[in-house]
Formats: structure tokens, sequence, C-alpha cells
């Protein structure tokens, strides 16, 4: 006797979140992506390998799934366009202690720009509280607090100019926590844009996570509220 085979709808599951990590050479891509996995810090990557990993998290008490694509930085144009229609969301990441890498992040951003736009008309969702690609700007290796040579301000000015939805500044090798949020924070904006906006508006009312240096009377009241809401993204 056959056994019923139970049918699983694709509307049921989830679909994965498609996330590229793009940058300079050396940044920390693939250091980012295997402590996100794997929890561990491995010094050296090959840095020619480009790959996607899949992984299961639990995130918002949610099982979800994540495809995280380690680019390789010197990559043709035409990779790159491919990689950027990819995926759904990015994270655009330089090391403090690179000024290049830092340059570059407005290059990827451009691309980035030009490459998503159509693909992002033709799957922008009802749900999508999101209006543009959703990219979010990492400054690593803040530990090598001796060498650095772009400060916070300045990677935060960038965030703003470059309209990424959040910054961090990260370590890491030292600070796992840290590389958890980027990517939780990624998801929830993706998927829970109205749940993110609810969390945000909760902790705007905690001044101790705004990370606040220029007098507030300078800029105007929506400037300041978006300056707000992205400094509140802000991991030291
Ligand atoms: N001190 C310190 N070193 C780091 C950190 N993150 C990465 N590194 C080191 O920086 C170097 C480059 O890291 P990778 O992860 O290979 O950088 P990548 O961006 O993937 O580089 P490519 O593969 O060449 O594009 C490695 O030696 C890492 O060990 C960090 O937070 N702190």
């Amino acid at each position: 006797m056959s056994t019923p085979r139970r049918k699983i709808s694709m509307s049921s599951k989830q679909k994965p979140l498609r996330i590229a990590i793009l940058g300079q050479n050396g940044v920390g891509k693939s250091a980012l992506t295997v402590r996100f996995i794997t929890r561990r810090f491995i010094g050296d990557y090959d840095p020619d390998l480009e790959k996607v990993y899949a992984c299961s998290r639990c995130i918002d008490g949610e099982s979800v799934t994540l495809e995280l694509l380690d680019t390789a930085a010197q990559e043709e144009k035409s990779r790159l366009e491919d990689h950027i229609k990819w995926a759904e969301a990015f994270i655009l990441m330089y090391s403090v202690t690179d000024r290049c890498s830092f340059g570059e992040v407005s290059r990827l951003k451009f691309l980035i720009n030009s490459y998503s736009k159509k693909q992002r008309k033709s799957v922008s969702s009802p749900d999508s509280a999101m209006t543009s690609t959703p990219v979010v700007l990492v400054a690593n290796q803040v530990d090598r607090i001796h060498d650095r040579m772009v400060t916070q301000e300045e990677g935060f000015q960038r965030s703003l100019e470059l309209s990424c939805l959040s910054f961090y500044e990260i370590s890491v090798r030292e600070n796992i926590d840290s590389v958890f949020k980027i990517f939780e924070d990624i998801y929830l904006m993706c998927r829970k844009p109205r749940k993110c906006r609810q969390q945000l508006c909760k902790q705007l009312s905690l001044p101790a996570f705004i990370n606040e240096e220029k007098p507030e009377e300078t800029m105007d009241t929506t400037a300041t509220l978006n300056r707000r809401r992205k400094a509140i993204f802000t991991v030291s």
C-alpha cells in the first residue's frame, strides 16, 4: 500500500533571503560570513574564493533561511552585475584601517543602484515598506585602533549620503554579537519592515542608544529623525 505524500506548497515555505557581501579585498567579507555561519573567526581565506552559503537561523522567533554570497573583490563588471541582480539585500563593507576601501563603497553603491533598479520594479510587493534596495554599511576591524584611518563620524555620514538603511562599526574578530545583529536587522528590514519600524520607534525613546555628535538645531526635523533612525543601528 502506498503512503500518501504530504504536499508542501511553495507558498507555505519562506523564500530564502539572499544577501550579497560586497567590498574591497581584505576588508573582512569572508571573515564576516564565516563568523556568522560557524561562530568562529578564521584568520585567512582564499581571496579568489567566491561562495554562496545557505544557513538557517531563528530570527524573531521564526526559522529563516539566508543565502549569503561572499564575493571576491576583484570581479569583472559583468560578474558583479550578476551578483547584484542575484541579491535582495546588500552588506557594503570597508575597513576603518583602509581609506581606499572606504572610497570603494561609494562606487559599489552606485553599481547597486544602477543594476538593481529594474529588478526591484518587478519584485516589489505590497508588503514591502522599503522603496529602495536594502543596503547596510559596515565598517570593520575597529579592534585595530592604532591603524584607524576612517573615523566613525565619516562612516556615518557616508551611510547617510549613500542612503544606506543603517551603519555599523564592528570588529568581526572581537564581537560576534554585532555580526549577528547585522544579519538579523537585514532580515527584519526586508521581511518585516513594519515590525522593524516599531522597534525603531521604541528605541528612539532611549537616548542612550543614539550616537549624536552634531547639535540638532543645525538640521531639520526629518534629517534629525533619519539620523537617529540610522544611528541606533550603530554597534560600536
Ligand atoms: N584585526 C582584525 N582582522 C580582521 C578582521 N576581520 C578580518 N580580518 C583579517 O583581515 C584579513 C582579510 O579578511 P578576509 O575576510 O579574507 O577579507 P575579504 O574581504 O574576504 O578579502 P578578499 O577575499 O580578498 O576579497 C584576514 O587576515 C582576516 O583575518 C577584524 O575584525 N579584525
